[in-house]
């Protein structure tokens, strides 16, 4: 360079540049001062804005971040991509947070702040990130933000929004129904230490985790019964469209009925633990009025059972005839504390259908009676109850299944008390309960099941005399008839 040009030469076009750049400046200047005065600020921002966009290199990415709140609820994709996340640690992540409450079966693993994890969707990459920050409340109080940050290519961008993101959803809904921990809610009672959980919803229900062990695969009862129920349950579980399309409520009531121990309240159990559904076990007794059913029915969550026990003895408690004036404020309490006549069998169901039809989704509600042809008829009305179920005394497809629940032994196999165990429980009244109550009293099979045939043979025996005293007293009843005739 310095060969080519002389130094006064360089000093010179030095010299033109800077003037040509001053009058450049210059003008842009006056440009910019006659913009400033023509077009309106608006107008003038997005110009500015839009040269800004075209020559700032672009990022082949896309960024979705997903609150944790949304306005004053909760964010479903928030809580979603937690779950989800928690599944998907790999090697290189550095931090973890684990937690797990007492009652918690397995830990819980989430992502510390700024930790990164990386998923792939039908060959997409996407790479999530976990962040805090310092934000301010309405009342300028420090807050932490949390947030997720999902990157990827932009043009998977309706792949990602259309269906990785309902994916993420569905898995995060399947993996919390695997955790979940079912919890059997209750009107608040003092003997009952219930969890204060934050999951009291408003209402005066309270929770404990229900750890019941039964499951239809421990139920003794008619197979081809227990098989029309668990695709009853399934196929309510599926229509969710088809319930909408015809206009009904998504809901489906069952009636259980039979004698005691015959295992109603272990199949509202079973079916709990099937469908993850908590329950709601409601004792009308501890309800005043119709009022009160209608803030207690609004208080539970869907995806619950609503339990109403022995419907039979609640329709004793409440006052008939129905017709009696519902609930006022006004009116005094009755002496025992309860104004039982404010709630109706009518009331309930009314306010039953009525709940469940406005709002809801996945309810399910179940009465037991050990007396069905004691119950309203308006409960037995068909499309009430959507199935009756009838639960029996054991039969001797029950006791095998016992048997083997209990006492291991398989039932494909000969047994030489089977014989007799069978016969006597065709000519006998035995519940399942009592049969299980004989075959837990010994270790020993053999044992267990002499002490079940005994048992048999005297309840047999009793059933017997209790005939035949029942046969003596209507003979001597007729005689005296025919006496005074
Ligand atoms: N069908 C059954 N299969 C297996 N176990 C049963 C069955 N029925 C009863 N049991 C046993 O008996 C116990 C009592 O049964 P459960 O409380 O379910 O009877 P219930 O029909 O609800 O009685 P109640 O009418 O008195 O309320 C259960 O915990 C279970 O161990
Ligand atoms: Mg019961």
């Amino acid at each position: 360079m310095a060969s080519m040009f002389s130094s006064s030469e360089i000093s010179k076009s030095a010299t033109t540049l800077f003037s040509a750049y001053a009058s450049f400046a210059g003008s842009m200047m006056l440009v910019r001062s006659m913009a400033n005065e023509l077009i309106p600020h608006q107008l003038r921002s997005y110009l500015f804005s839009t040269f800004r966009y075209f020559f700032t290199p672009l990022s082949p990415n896309l960024t979705l971040t997903f609150d944790e709140r949304y306005g004053m609820s909760k964010n479903q994709v928030y809580e979603a991509a937690e779950i989800y996340l928690s599944t998907k640690i790999s090697p290189k992540t550095e931090r973890l947070k684990v937690s797990k409450t007492r009652k918690q079966k397995h830990f819980t693993i989430a992502l510390e702040k700024g930790e990164t994890v990386v998923d792939l969707f039908e060959d997409v990459k996407l790479t999530w990130r976990f962040l805090c920050t310092e934000g301010q409340t309405q009342k300028s109080h420090s807050e932490e933000r949390r947030v997720f940050e999902l990157s990827f290519n932009k043009k998977h961008k309706d792949k990602v929004i259309d269906f990785y993101l309902p994916y993420v959803l569905f898995k995060a809904e399947e993996i919390k129904n695997q955790d979940k921990m079912i919890r059997l809610y209750s009107k608040q009672c003092p003997f009952i230490d219930f969890e204060d959980d934050g999951r009291k919803n408003g209402g005066s229900w309270g929770s404990i985790i229900l750890e019941h062990p039964a499951t239809f695969d421990t139920l003794a009862m008619d197979p081809d019964l227990k098989k029309m129920i668990i695709d009853d349950l399934e196929r309510f579980l599926k229509r969710k469209e088809y319930y909408k399309k015809v206009g009904r409520a998504w809901k489906r009531g069952y009636l259980l009925f039979g004698p005691p121990g015959t295992g109603k309240s272990s199949l509202v159990a079973a079916m709990a633990n099937y469908l993850k559904f908590d329950i709601y076990d409601l004792r009308l007794s501890s309800v005043r009025s119709d009022a009160e059913l209608r803030r207690d029915l609004l208080s539970t969550t869907n995806r619950s059972i609503l339990l109403i026990e022995d419907i039979d003895c609640s329709s004793e408690v409440l006052e008939r005839p129905i017709e009696k004036k519902y609930y006022k404020q006004e009116e005094p309490p009755a002496k025992s504390g309860f104004t039982r006549h404010q709630l109706t069998l009518s009331g309930i169901l009314n306010c039953i259908d009525g709940l469940w039809s406005s709002c809801g989704d996945e309810r399910i509600i179940v009465f037991t009676t050990n007396y069905k042809e004691r119950l309203d008829p308006a409960l037995l009305r068909p499309g009430r109850m959507d199935m009756h179920i009838h639960m029996s005394y054991c039969t001797t497809h029950g006791f095998r299944l016992l048997a083997s629940n209990y006492l291991g032994i398989d039932s494909s196999k000969y047994n030489p008390f089977f014989g007799e165990i069978d016969g006597l429980l065709k000519s006998t009244e035995a519940s399942p309960a009592e049969v299980a109550e004989e075959l837990m009293k010994s270790e020993d099979a053999n044992a267990a099941l002499q002490g079940l045939v005994n048992f048999l043979k005297r309840k047999r025996d009793e059933g017997n005399e209790t005939k035949n005293k029942a046969t003596d007293d209507s003979e001597v009843s007729s005689s005296i008839k025919r006496l005074n005739a």
